[in-house]
């Protein structure tokens, strides 16, 4: 069937299903992300596409829901469908996209997504302020809140990731930051696979990672990689320099303060810095290919913690002066963060 040209109210009529359905996008990506399907047809390569009864005795899944989960990602271009002329067979091949959602890439992010994050953006949660996913037992700290799930495996793999995915970028596009660095503090490091890319990169630097002892104590060991458990609110390790990847966006302007007084007295007062790897929304200019995963997780801080953000340079500005610090640089990276250092 032919698209037809429509005119505007007519595609409009038609576009508004998308804000009804789009969520299904991720449920039905999450879902092949859990039977591990991008990973099995990369395997098979795009010359040796499989088909649907190959691959419904493969997962052990029903034919036909399988056939129609297929379907609709193939609509959506995160597989290649194909259908032979000899058989009313119907096969599969990768794409460009789903070979981003192999386990080795960004699908153990993708299933930490949506549970547990639906009422975070609702009319309640806009009127009340607050979160009603999170426990107000805790207040603002929702690392601790069993309900978060910090602690889970899939957390820990989902930021692997992550850092995977960004530190890659950091050491492509700000190699400069790290010279002259000898002891270098991850502050929420986890178990260390942004600091262990980082010294395999920078042999010169020694790494702490520094977190929650309930996350560092479940931490596997790592090479060049010393593992500091504590509270960020409490102290921050001694060190040349200071790394905050993807934590004050988790945490209210009061308490990213807190944190950034606790990282500026960890460092030298005149040779020291912050390492902040966050994004900067760019709300007047023409943004890039990252705006809208940038606005994106905006909305997963809004979903997904109690008083999270992501911030304009503006906002970083604020911080920063409250917290002390008497100037910064922005670099960007060519990903969804920038890195902001910040001086004493
Ligand atoms: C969103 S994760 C970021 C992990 C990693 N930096 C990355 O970019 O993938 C936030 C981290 O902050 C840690 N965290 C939370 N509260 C903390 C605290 N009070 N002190 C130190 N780390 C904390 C969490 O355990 C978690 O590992
Ligand atoms: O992408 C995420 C998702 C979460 C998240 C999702 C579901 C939950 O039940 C809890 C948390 O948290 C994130 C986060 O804290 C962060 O700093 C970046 C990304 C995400």
């Amino acid at each position: 069937m032919t698209k037809m040209v429509l005119d505007a109210e007519a595609q409009a009529g038609a576009d508004v299903w998308e804000y009804a359905f789009g969520f299904l996008k991720t449920i039905v990506v999450r879902c092949a992300v859990q039977l591990e399907i991008p990973d099995l047809l990369e395997k098979r390569g795009t010359e040796d596409p499989i088909s649907l009864s190959q691959l419904s005795s493969l997962l052990g899944c029903q034919a036909d829901p399988l056939h129609r989960v297929m379907r609709f990602l193939a609509f959506h271009g995160i597989f290649k469908s194909s259908s032979s002329s000899s058989s009313s067979s119907v096969y599969y091949a990768p794409t460009v996209i789903s070979r981003h959602l192999t386990r080795d890439n960004m699908g153990p992010f993708i299933l930490l997504q949506l549970p547990g994050m639906v009422n975070g953006i609702s009319a309640e949660a806009l009127r009340s302020g607050v979160n009603p996913n999170l426990k107000a037992a805790n207040g603002e700290d929702t690392w601790t809140d069993s309900a978060f799930g910090n602690h889970k495996q899939v957390f820990t793999d989902a930021m692997a990731c992550h850092a995977r995915s960004t530190v890659s970028a950091i050491i492509d596009n700000y190699p400069e930051g790290f010279k002259g660095i000898g002891r270098l503090v991850d502050v929420g490091g986890r178990h260390g696979m942004a600091l262990g890319m980082l010294v395999k990169a920078f042999p010169w630097i020694r790494g702490v990672s520094f977190d929650l002892e309930e996350v560092v104590s479940m931490a596997p060991p790592r090479d060049g990689i010393e593992f500091v458990g504590g509270s960020m609110f409490e102290s921050v390790p001694k060190a040349d320099a200071v790394m905050l990847m993807w934590i004050l966006h988790d945490w209210s302007d009061k308490s990213s303060i807190d944190i950034l007084k606790k990282c500026r007295e960890a460092v030298p007062a005149d040779t020291g810095k912050v390492i902040i790897v966050d994004a900067v929304i760019d709300e007047v200019g023409e943004g890039d290919e990252y705006t809208g995963a940038r606005l994106g997780l905006d909305m997963v801080m809004m979903a997904a913690t109690v008083k999270g953000k992501e911030r304009t340079y503006k906002e970083w500005t604020y911080l920063l002066n409250e917290a002390g610090f008497s100037r910064n640089t922005v670099t960007n990276i060519h990903t969804i963060e920038s890195v902001i250092e910040a001086y004493p």
